[in-house]
């Protein structure tokens, strides 16, 4: 099983390929070896950073939920077992959740080389990530370490994928099991030789939330499960407190009411205060360790993280788990070994059934640890176990049940969740406020060519100057209209034209007395266009000298305009002279054929208006 994304398979990796070795710990045993289907990879992050300091609330963590099911039923116990290769499993990273099962890493302390650590014929394949014994065969995990594999080398293939999926919004869960005396604390907490899988979980924690995310909080508790009671590390002012209790919790799935939780702001402080908590942490000497702890130790750092416009929530517990054991010849220790067995064994039961893909009732009420780690292990998180184990002949019984607990435990499929929210809200509240900035921007900008416009012609003036242009441009649209009646009459006055070349010959004849008549008509329509045009002609002289008094731009533009309409009505008038000249020959004619005086009546007004005109005009 792999922790990263199929698309980040070929991304290359720290340890792709590790030294292969074998170590043959014993004479005996044979290993088969399995291929190995690790892949381990580094998750390159983006960029930008700022860091918030965050508040003290009293807050308890956990999340909820189903989507964990078993892979496969394990069958027989008693046999040699061989758990399926990571490649039978799959890992997708949808947008929204992550499927795979749970990644199960065997780390065997260093052996003793004082009397009575005899080897216990056991050999590992770091390769193949196997581990075998003559009798009882391989067992494949994701990760089988070397004795000799020092803290960054475990870190780096058991919790730094699981940081890297937390900084993704999705839960996640660490924790050590194994054997008394075998490496637990060692590993969680390390040595005044090295850090441990805490000081280097809080070092990447920071790095990457300071590079890769604009805001960020870290929350983080602290508690112990001891003879079944649970009990607050950080309570570093040592007032009273009601025992803390666990609570079923609609949002977190079950809540650790009372438990107090620290921001810590970067990775000292995160340190600094899990270890005053250790310090306060039940320890004692045993028959198997000089200071085993006698209690869980759980930590939860609830992390949320702010990037551009999603926010991601996520959780990750690690947890150094009381070692297994052999009844003590104390009995404190007798009394404590109880407890812990007992909640070792609910927790060896609930992996049980959920490994068999049991949909019958999981029992995580059977101890506070179960019931504390039920929403990581009903399907909420990301889950990732350190085996501890000795290699010694004397603790083979423990280290077979060890290695049987972490088969099972690799065989449980999970389905988590990935805790991001978009911020639609947010989105449009930035949106809005571009907006309302483009806008203020706009009437500064409106303002300011107002102010110049002032400055420059005065107020009023420009809505006189728009009337005027206004006035003008209706007056052009009724000459308009006038040009093109009159071009109507000119064309049917060249038609009578026409006709009065036609009829010189006999307009004595009947037949002509309608043209005639026809003549008449246009004759009156003419009178009449001409009457109109010189009253608008005279209305435009008035106009121009209107104008021309005040001064004005407008009156300038509107004078030139009235020129240009006077040299059309001259045009116009030239016209109607070829006009007038066609109906006085086509009198003439009928004077003449007639002998009758009406054509000179007749003819008379017409005279009389052109004269006027042109006199008007001139
Ligand atoms: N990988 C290791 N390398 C060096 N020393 C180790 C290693 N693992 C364990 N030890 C040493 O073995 C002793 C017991 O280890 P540790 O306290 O971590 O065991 P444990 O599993 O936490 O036991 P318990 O369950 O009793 O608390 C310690 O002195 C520790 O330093």
């Amino acid at each position: 099983m792999t922790f990263l994304p199929p698309r980040m398979a070929n991304t290359p990796t720290r340890a792709q390929t590790p030294t292969r070795s074998r170590s043959s710990l014993s004479s005996a045993g044979s290993a088969t070896p399995v291929p190995s289907s690790m892949s381990r990879t580094r998750t390159p992050g983006p960029s930008s950073s700022s860091l918030r300091r965050p508040t003290t609330p009293r807050v308890s963590l956990a999340s909820p939920g189903p989507g964990l099911r078993a892979r496969s039923s394990m069958s027989n116990m008693s046999t040699p077992m061989r758990p399926s290769s990571s490649l039978s499993s799959h890992s997708s990273y949808g947008a929204q959740s992550y499927q795979g099962t749970i990644k199960v890493s065997v780390r065997p302390r260093p052996l003793q080389t004082t009397a009575g650590n005899l080897t216990g014929n056991w050999n590992i394949d770091r390769v193949d990530n196997t581990i075998s014994n003559h009798e009882t065969g391989d067992f494949q995990y994701d990760n089988v370490f070397e004795p000799s594999a020092n803290n960054s080398e475990v870190y780096a293939d058991v919790v730094q994928p699981v940081v890297t999926k937390c900084l993704e919004g999705y839960n996640g869960t660490v924790f050590a099991y194994g054997m008394t005396g075998s490496g637990k604390t060692h590993s969680m907490q390390g040595s005044v030789d090295e850090n441990g899988l805490i000081q280097l979980c809080a070092a990447e924690l920071f790095r990457k939330l300071k590079s890769d995310f604009d805001a960020y909080k870290v929350g983080c508790s602290y508690l112990e499960i001891y003879n079944e009671k649970l009990i607050d590390l950080l309570n570093f002012d040592g007032s009273p407190v009601d025992e803390l209790r666990i609570r079923d919790d609609p949002t977190f799935g079950v809540r650790v009411v009372g438990l107090s939780e620290h921001w810590v702001a970067s990775e000292h402080e995160l340190v600094e205060v899990v270890q005053k908590g250790d310090s306060a942490r039940k320890t004692s000497c045993t028959d198997f360790n000089d200071r085993s702890s006698r209690s869980h130790a759980v930590l939860l750092m609830r992390v949320e993280m702010k990037q551009d416009s999603s926010t991601r929530h996520s959780t990750l517990c690690l947890c150094d788990l009381a070692g297994s054991e052999k009844a003590s010849s104390q009995t404190e220790r007798r009394k404590e070994g109880a407890y812990i067995n007992k909640s070792l064994l609910a927790l060896s039961t609930v992996i049980q059934k959920l490994s068999q893909g049991s949909f019958n009732h999981i029992p995580y009420r059977d101890s506070k640890l179960t019931r504390l780690l039920q929403p990581s292990l009903s399907g909420e998180s990301i889950v990732s176990i350190l085996c501890t184990i000795h290699l010694s002949s004397s603790t083979i019984t423990e280290t077979i049940n060890t290695l049987r607990f972490a088969a099972r435990a690799k065989n449980i499929l999970m389905n988590v969740r990935r805790n991001e929210q978009q911020e639609p809200e947010k989105e449009r509240y930035e949106l809005l406020l571009k907006e309302n900035q483009r806008q203020k921007q706009e009437i500064e900008d409106l303002k300011r060519g107002q102010v110049s416009k002032r400055l420059w012609s005065g107020p009023g003036e420009d809505v006189a100057q728009l009337s005027a242009e206004n006035l003008i441009l209706n007056e052009r649209l009724e000459h308009m209209k006038r040009l093109h009646d009159t071009e109507n009459v000119q064309s049917a006055m060249e038609v009578q034209e026409n006709i009065q070349q036609l009829i010189q010959f006999d307009v004595s004849d009947p037949r002509f007395a309608g043209v005639v008549a026809s003549l008449e008509r246009q004759h009156k329509m003419q009178v009449s266009q001409i009457e109109e045009m010189k009253s608008y002609i005279s209305h435009l002289e008035n106009q121009l000298r209107n104008h021309i008094g005040s001064g004005t731009q407008t009156a300038t533009v509107s004078g030139s305009d009235k020129d240009e309409e006077i040299a059309d009505l001259k045009r116009q008038l030239r016209g109607k002279d070829s006009i007038i000249s066609a109906l006085r020959q086509s009198t003439k004619v009928r004077d003449t054929i007639s002998g009758d005086k009406r054509g000179k009546l007749f003819l008379r007004p017409i005279e009389n208006t052109v004269g006027g005109q042109k006199e008007h005009i001139k």
